[in-house]
C-alpha cells in the first residue's frame, strides 16, 4: 500500500484543516508512502471522485472528514478492491467509533503503517447507498435543519432537536422484512448496519457490521415523563430494554408510509426525500475498511 488518496472536507466538524495535507504528506513520505489529495466542494463529488479514482487509481483512499465524507468515499471504493481509511474529522464520526479507529486524527493517520483490513456489509436504502445508519422520523426531521442551518457541530444538533421535539407528530409505518412483519406509529425508525450515532447514542448495540444483516431499530411514542429513561438506555447501549423500542432483524425490507407518497430520510448523515414504499437491503462485506490490528474482529 503506497499510493495514498486522502479525500479532504475542508467544512467538515468546522475543524480548520489548512495544515493538514502538509502534515500527512510528511508522516507518509517518512513511512514510503505517496500522498494525493482531493478536496470536497459538497457539489458533485461522487461523481469526481470516481472520475478521479479512474484516473489515478490509489491503493487505499481515506476520507479526512466526518460521516458524509465517509460514505462518499465508501460508495465510490464499494465493491473494488480499494480499501476506506477514516481520519475522523467530523461532527460526530459514528462510523469511526463503531469501528475503535482513534478519534485523534494525527493518531488515526497510524492506520496509513499498521493495519488490518475488514470486510463491512452496506446497505441499499430505496436504491441509495449507506453503510453506517439510515433512518427516518425524527432524527431525520433534526439532520435536515441541521444540514439547511449555518452553523455545525453537535450544539447546533441539540438546539435543533429540541425545538423540534414539543410539535414532533410520529408517522404510521408498515414494514414487511423477509421474517415478520410490523405496523404502527414510530418517533424514529432506523435501518442499522453499524451501531453508534455520531451523538453516542447506541441505537444498535452488539450487532457486528459484517453479520450480513441490518437491523430496523423501532422507538415507538413516548410520553414526555419516560424520555429520560429512554435517553438514559440509549446512551448505555441499553436499546432493547425499553418499553418503547423494537429491534427487527433482517436481510430485506420494504417499508410503507401511510398517507404519503416520499419520505423525509438521512442517510449516513445525509438529508434526503425518499419515494415510498421504500425497500431496503443488504450487501454483504462489499466494502473493505482499514481498521486497527488490535480491534479487527475479521480480517484478511
Ligand atoms: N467544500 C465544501 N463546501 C461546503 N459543503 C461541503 C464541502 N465539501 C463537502 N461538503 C458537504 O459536507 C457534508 C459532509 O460533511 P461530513 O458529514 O463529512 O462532516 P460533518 O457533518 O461535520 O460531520 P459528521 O457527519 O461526523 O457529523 C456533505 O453534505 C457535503 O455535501
Amino acid at each position: 500500500m503506497r499510493r495514498l488518496l486522502f479525500v479532504l472536507n475542508p467544512i467538515s466538524g468546522d475543524i480548520d484543516k489548512a495544515r493538514l495535507a502538509t502534515a500527512i504528506s510528511a508522516y507518509c513520505a517518512a513511512r514510503g508512502r505517496v500522498a494525493a489529495f482531493f478536496a470536497t466542494t459538497g457539489d458533485q463529488d461522487l461523481a469526481r471522485l470516481r472520475t478521479h479514482l479512474a484516473a489515478c487509481p490509489p491503493d487505499a483512499v481515506f476520507a479526512a472528514g466526518g460521516d458524509g465524507t465517509v460514505s462518499l468515499v465508501a460508495e465510490a471504493v464499494e465493491g473494488t478492491a480499494v480499501p476506506l481509511g477514516i481520519l475522523p474529522l467530523g461532527s460526530g464520526n459514528g462510523l469511526a467509533k463503531d469501528l475503535g479507529i482513534p478519534l485523534d486524527p494525527q493518531e488515526a493517520l497510524h492506520l496509513v503503517w499498521q493495519h488490518r483490513v475488514r470486510s463491512l456489509d452496506t446497505l441499499r436504502v430505496g436504491g441509495k447507498f449507506a453503510t453506517h445508519l439510515a433512518d427516518m422520523g425524527f432524527n431525520a426531521l433534526v439532520v435536515s435543519k441541521f444540514d439547511e442551518g449555518k452553523v455545525r457541530g453537535p450544539a447546533a444538533y441539540v438546539r435543533i432537536a429540541t425545538q423540534e421535539y414539543a410539535a414532533y407528530e410520529p408517522a404510521t409505518y408498515y414494514i414487511e422484512t423477509d421474517r415478520e412483519t410490523w405496523q404502527g406509529p414510530a418517533f424514529m425508525l432506523t435501518m442499522a448496519n453499524a451501531n453508534t450515532f455520531g451523538s453516542n447514542v447506541v441505537i444498535n448495540p452488539g450487532s457486528p457490521l459484517d453479520d450480513g444483516q441490518f437491523e430496523i431499530c423501532l422507538i415507538t411514542p413516548f410520553p414526555n415523563s419516560a424520555a429520560p429513561a429512554l435517553l438514559y438506555r440509549l446512551y448505555t447501549s441499553g436499546f432493547d430494554a425499553s418499553e418503547y423500542t423494537r429491534r427487527l432483524h433482517c436481510h430485506r425490507a420494504r417499508i410503507t408510509v401511510s398517507g404519503a407518497a416520499r419520505v423525509l430520510a438521512q442517510l449516513d448523515g445525509e438529508p434526503c426525500y425518499l419515494p415510498t414504499p421504500v425497500e431496503v437491503e443488504i450487501r454483504p462485506r462489499s466494502l473493505r475498511v482499514l481498521v486497527p490490528a488490535a480491534t479487527a474482529e475479521t480480517t484478511e
